[in-house]
C-alpha cells in the first residue's frame, strides 16, 4: 500500500486518542498508533489499517464471519482491544458487532502481519454453558431432556456431529447431525469444530456453529460430550461449568444400558469397558467442577437444578432481559466510560422519550470464537437525568 495522504491522518486524530469520523459509509477509528478504516462497498465491510509508526497502510488478515451488507454503520472503540460496530437499519439480532483488533483470540493466531477478527455481539447475560459428561447409559440424556422440558426458554442443546448411525427414535439435526466420516474430517480440518473425539469407535464433535446458534438465541448452552471433549473445552476460550454424572454401580449402569435396548450386545460390552476408564478420569482428573451420582432420578435432577442456580429468581431475570435493539438509519453514537450511548431521537421532544439507548460494555466476555457475550442494553429517558444519576453515584 502507498503512503496515506497527510490530510486524512490529521483528520483522524482526536484529543483522547479515540477518533470517530465518518466518510460516506466508511468509518475511521483510532486506537493507539493505528487507524482502522472500516467500510467500502455495500456488499462487505472491508478493513484497512494505517500505522502511524511506520507510515504505511496495511490490509489485515480478517478472521471470522463478517457482518452481512448494511446501509452504513457507526464505529466506536470500546477499549484498546476491540471496536464496536453498529449496523444501521438492520434487524435487532444482527446490529451489534465487534472488530477485535488485539483480543486474546487475535493474539493467539500467530499469523504474520496484522490480524483482526469479527465477532457478533450477543445481548444479555446468558449464563455459562453447561458441559455434562458421564459413561454411556448413566442418564445424561434423560437429565438434559428434563431440564429442557422444564426450562425451554432458558436452555438450548448443542447439537453435536457424529459418524455413528442414528437410533430408531433419533432425528437428524435434533439429537445429532449424522455425518459421513470424510465430511466430518474435512470440516474438522477447516477449523469448524470447537472440539472432537473418537468415542466407542465413532467420531463425535461440537461445531462452533452449534454453540453459536444457542448463544444467538440468548439461551444457556448444554453440551453432552465425553471426557476427552470436556478436557478440550476446558482448554478452549469457552468458559463453562463442567458436571460429571456417575452411576450408583457398574451393575446398575449395565442394567440401564440393556433396558434402553438401543445397542447390540457387542456395542453394550464396548460401552461398559469404556465406562470404567471414563469414570476413573471423570472422578480423578480436575476437569469437572461437580460430580453427581444418578441413583434416584428425581433426586439427582433436583441437585442438578440447584447446581445451576435454578431456584426461581434467575428464571424470571432471564425472561425479562432485552432481546435486542432495532437501530434506525438516523442515529448518533458516543462513549462515556464503559457505556456507549446511542441517540436516535430527531426532535427535542423525542430526545426525552426513551430514544436514548445505553450499551453497557463493562463486562464483555469472549464466548465461542466469533461471539462476544455479556452486552447489557437498556433505554433511558434523557441524557441529563442519566448524567445526574451517574454524578449521584460517584
Ligand atoms: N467429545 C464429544 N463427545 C460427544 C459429543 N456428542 C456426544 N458425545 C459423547 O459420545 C458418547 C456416546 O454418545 P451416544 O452415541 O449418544 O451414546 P450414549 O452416551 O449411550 O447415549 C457419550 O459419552 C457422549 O457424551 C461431542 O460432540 N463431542
Ligand atoms: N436414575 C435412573 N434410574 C433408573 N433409570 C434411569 C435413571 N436415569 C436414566 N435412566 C434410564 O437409563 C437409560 C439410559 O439413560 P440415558 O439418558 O439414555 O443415558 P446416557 O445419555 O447417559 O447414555 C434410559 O433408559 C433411562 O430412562
Amino acid at each position: 500500500m502507498g503512503e496515506a495522504p497527510t490530510f486524512i491522518v490529521n483528520d483522524l486524530h482526536s484529543e483522547n486518542g479515540f477518533g470517530l469520523k465518518s466518510k460516506g459509509c466508511e468509518t475511521s477509528t483510532v486506537i493507539g498508533d493505528k487507524t482502522y478504516l472500516i467500510g467500502g462497498t455495500n456488499e462487505s465491510l472491508e478493513i484497512k489499517i494505517y500505522d502511524k509508526s511506520t507510515g504505511r497502510w496495511v490490509i489485515p488478515t480478517v478472521l471470522g464471519i463478517e457482518p452481512k451488507s448494511c446501509k452504513g454503520h457507526s464505529a466506536v472503540p470500546v477499549n484498546e482491544d476491540r471496536i464496536l460496530v453498529i449496523k444501521k437499519g438492520s434487524t435487532s439480532d444482527d446490529c451489534i458487532w465487534f472488530l477485535e483488533v488485539d483480543t486474546q483470540y487475535v493474539r493467539e493466531q500467530n499469523k504474520e502481519g496484522e490480524v483482526v477478527a469479527w465477532s457478533k455481539g450477543v445481548i444479555g447475560n446468558a449464563e455459562k454453558p453447561v458441559v455434562i459428561s458421564g459413561p454411556s447409559g448413566v442418564g445424561k440424556g434423560t437429565l438434559i431432556s428434563m431440564l429442557m422440558k422444564e426450562f425451554p426458554s432458558m436452555f438450548g442443546f448443542s447439537v453435536s456431529h457424529t459418524t455413528r448411525a442414528p437410533r430408531e427414535m433419533e432425528k437428524d439435526g435434533v439429537h445429532y447431525h449424522f455425518t459421513e466420516r470424510s465430511v466430518m474430517e474435512k470440516e474438522i480440518k477447516d477449523g469448524k469444530f470447537l472440539e472432537f473425539a473418537s468415542v466407542h469407535g465413532n467420531l463425535y464433535g461440537t461445531s462452533i456453529e452449534a454453540v453459536e446458534m444457542v448463544a444467538d438465541a440468548g439461551k444457556r448452552c448444554i453440551l453432552d460430550i465425553d471426557v476427552q471433549g470436556a478436557r478440550s473445552v476446558r482448554a478452549s476460550s469457552l468458559e463453562a461449568i463442567f458436571i460429571f454424572i456417575c452411576p450408583p454401580s457398574m451393575q446398575e449402569l449395565e442394567d440401564r444400558l440393556r433396558a434402553r435396548g438401543t445397542e447390540t450386545e457387542e456395542q453394550i460390552l464396548k460401552r461398559l469397558r469404556n465406562a470404567k476408564e471414563e469414570i476413573d478420569q471423570g472422578t480423578s482428573s480436575h476437569i469437572f467442577d461437580h460430580i453427581l451420582y444418578n441413583d434416584k432420578l428425581e433426586e439427582c435432577y433436583e441437585i442438578l437444578k440447584k447446581l445451576l442456580g435454578l431456584d426461581g429468581s434467575n428464571v424470571a431475570d432471564h425472561q425479562t432481559s432485552p432481546k435486542g435493539i432495532d437501530l434506525p438509519l438516523d442515529h448518533s453514537v458516543s462513549k462515556i466510560d464503559n457505556k456507549i450511548l446511542i441517540n436516535f431521537g430527531t426532535s427535542e421532544l423525542e430526545k426525552t422519550s426513551k430514544n436514548l439507548i445505553v450499551l453497557d460494555v463493562s463486562s464483555l466476555k469472549e464466548g465461542a470464537p466469533g461471539r462476544t457475550r455479556g452486552l447489557n442494553v437498556y433505554t433511558i429517558d434523557s441524557f441529563s437525568d442519566w448524567l445526574n444519576g451517574i454524578n449521584k453515584l460517584s
